[in-house]
């Protein structure tokens, strides 16, 4: 508990200053570690907005100003912490004003030691109540948002009834679907007159009437634009948390065209993607579906994932598309700078603003906002995203008047932020407003099997750079690279081909292009002993199709790749004949 009362920051306003070197005494000796001092209101204001408090005790008539303006101003910032007015007289108007204003309390002078600690402790405990709902609050809204991004991206149908067959809530697939609904007012499913609003109807009054869940109900229906689709109706009863029955679950599906386990072929590449992997897979549906919820995204990943290209999809993907994307490397901008990057100032604002500036908050109107190296920005400016974030308005440096925008926030951070908030370094709320979807690029020595992909396609970007002659890559090479740990990732990949490229001199990537750090594991691999090597090659033959190694699948569809679809120049490159290729291309369904 003491080392708990050591990290609460306490702030005394008071203009005697007998009072607070009393009440700092009283605090400290009670256990309390960090206590703040301000005589003035203006002194005041400054440490609020410089650091944060879990309590602020102020008398209730300062110099040339009184308590309750100092509370109207913390009201302002938006600050939430209790604040506790000391009042000087039995002038109980003044303390009601106070509580009205939204004081946590008031003690009437004199304070005594204990007077004093009573306060603070409920002070303490009340606000630490309401910092764990808060929490709880943001905890649920981020499963609700969760919820409402698989809701609205999935292509099912998706429709929930009460118990009188009321609609409660359907997803854009379900509101496309059944076509003969009214806009507005409460629609009951019996009041549908096409098929799917009848099977709908059917399915709903079985669980409701009888408890029962129903399975694959197929159904013929005409849909909006005349075509006659098979859909697979699967409904459920809806229970709360405490088992009350409230309703029925329908969820449809399109079966038509496609069995419902058919898995779609892998992309190759994604907006400036490359890759194939499965993992990959998963980001580029991720980033699809995300991209049109307008919600705030936390891209994490290591450096050289690709964070910045899955911004700018995210973007591509985004109903905001043909509105700016304003990037901002938090990094790279000294931290007395930022602040005015970001949301502008006014002229004479400080030394050197010579005329008004409009931030980049202003420029992204409409747009996204992608904050790079988030994890590195002050405390003050975390504040002021934060603030940011609730109200969507800032207020350009120098300037009183708020400004309106409508900005989608994407940040990326390559440091474990989570960590980072445990620590102390980063506001907590700040994280879970920022993160309401978190996107997480994996590093390249985890997908491996995007290795043979990437290194053709980087082959071609340079080749056609420097106008050389290079078609092909030795297997020795290509060996190394694919067993390499590149801590870089795709950066690093991307720098060891354009280096290879500028030194080879013939046709063909070799092992003597690579730098040393990669060359270096030639060494490994000849001093092997002998019996490693075979089992080595088994493990090679086990793992095919796995991630770590090459499959013919990837082989191929990197050939093609690099050869910009010419199946003469694939073949070649993988030493086959066209018929073969072919072939391959007709087994894996390329
Ligand atoms: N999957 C990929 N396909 C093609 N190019 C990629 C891929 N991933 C990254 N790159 C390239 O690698 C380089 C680094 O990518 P990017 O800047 O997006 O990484 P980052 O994760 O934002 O890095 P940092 O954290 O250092 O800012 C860029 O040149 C980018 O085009």
């Amino acid at each position: 508990m003491s080392g708990d009362l050591q990290d609460i920051h306490i702030l005394i306003v008071d203009d005697e200053e007998s009072i607070r070197v009393t009440f700092e005494m009283f605090l400290k000796r009670a256990g309390y570690g960090r206590i703040s001092t301000a005589a003035t209101m203006e002194e005041a204001l400054l440490a609020i907005n410089e650091e944060r408090f879990d309590l602020i005790i102020s008398d209730i008539v300062l110099e040339g100003a009184k308590g309750t303006d100092l509370l109207r101003h913390i009201q302002k910032t938006g600050l939430r912490c209790p604040v506790v007015m000391i009042t000087g007289f039995p002038n109980l108007e003044t303390a009601a004003d106070a509580v009205r204003y939204g004081a946590f309390d008031y003690i009437s002078k004199p304070v005594n030691k204990e007077t004093l600690l009573r306060f603070v402790r409920q002070a303490l405990s009340h606000w630490q109540l309401q910092k764990e709902k808060k929490l709880l609050q943001q905890e649920n809204e981020k499963y609700r948002r969760y919820l409402e991004v698989i809701f609205s991206s999935v292509s099912d149908a998706i429709i929930t009834v009460d118990e009188h067959t009321n609609i409660v809530q359907l997803n854009n697939t379900a509101r496309e679907w059944l076509g003969s609904m009214e806009p507005e007012g409460v629609i009951n499913l019996a009041g549908l007159s096409d098929e799917i609003g009848k099977a709908c109807l059917h399915d709903a009054t079985r669980v409701i009437n009888h408890g029962e869940t129903v399975k694959e109900h197929l159904v013929e229906c005409e849909m909006k634009d005349g075509t006659v689709r098979m859909i697979s109706l699967n409904a459920a009863p809806l229970k709360d948390s405490v088992d009350e029955f409230n309703g029925a679950v329908i969820v449809m599906r399109d079966i038509t065209m496609a069995p419902p386990t058919t898995v779609g072929p892998k992309r190759t590449s994604f907006r400036k993607f490359i890759g194939s992997s499965q993992v990959m897979q998963d980001v580029y549906q991720l980033i699809e579906n995300v991209g049109r919820v307008d919600t705030a995204v936390l891209i994490t990943g290591e450096s050289g994932t690709g964070k910045e290209l899955a911004a700018e999809a995210l973007h591509a993907e985004s109903l905001r598309k043909s509105k700016p994307l304003i990037k901002v490397d938090c990094a790279a901008i000294p931290e007395d700078l930022l602040e005015s990057e970001l949301f502008g100032h006014r002229k004479g604002a400080f030394t050197g603003a010579d005329r008004d500036r409009k931030g980049r908050l202003f420029h992204a109107d409409g747009g996204t906002l992608f904050l790079d190296e988030i994890g590195d920005i002050s405390p003050r400016m975390q504040l002021r995203l934060l603030r940011f974030l609730q109200e969507q308005t800032f207020t350009p440096v120098g300037q009183d008047i708020s400004i309106q925008v409508n900005v989608r926030i994407i940040a990326a951070t390559n440091v474990n932020l989570k960590e980072k908030v445990r620590d102390g370094g980063f506001r907590e709320d700040l994280y879970y407003r920022l993160k309401v979807v978190e996107i997480l690029l994996p590093p390249l020595r985890a997908r491996k099997g995007c290795v043979p992909l990437l290194v053709h396609h980087f082959l071609s970007v340079y080749r056609d750079k420097l106008n050389k002659n290079i078609f092909s890559i030795s297997d020795q090479a290509m060996e190394l690279l694919c067993n390499y740990r590149w801590p870089g990732n795709v950066r690093e990949l991307r720098h060891v081909i354009e280096r290879a490229c500028v030194l080879c001199n013939g046709t063909s990537i070799l092992v003597e292009n690579f730098p040393k750090e990669i060359k270096n594991d030639v060494g490994r691999l000849e001093n092997r002993v002998d019996s490693e090597i075979p089992e080595r090659r088994q493990r090679a033959t086990d793992m095919i199709n796995t991630d770590m190694f090459i499959s013919e699948e990837e082989q191929i569809l990197s050939a093609l790749q690099s050869t910009g679809g010419n199946k003469t120049k694939a073949a070649q490159l993988l030493k086959i004949d066209r018929s073969t290729l072919y072939r391959k291309m007709k087994r894996y369904d390329l």
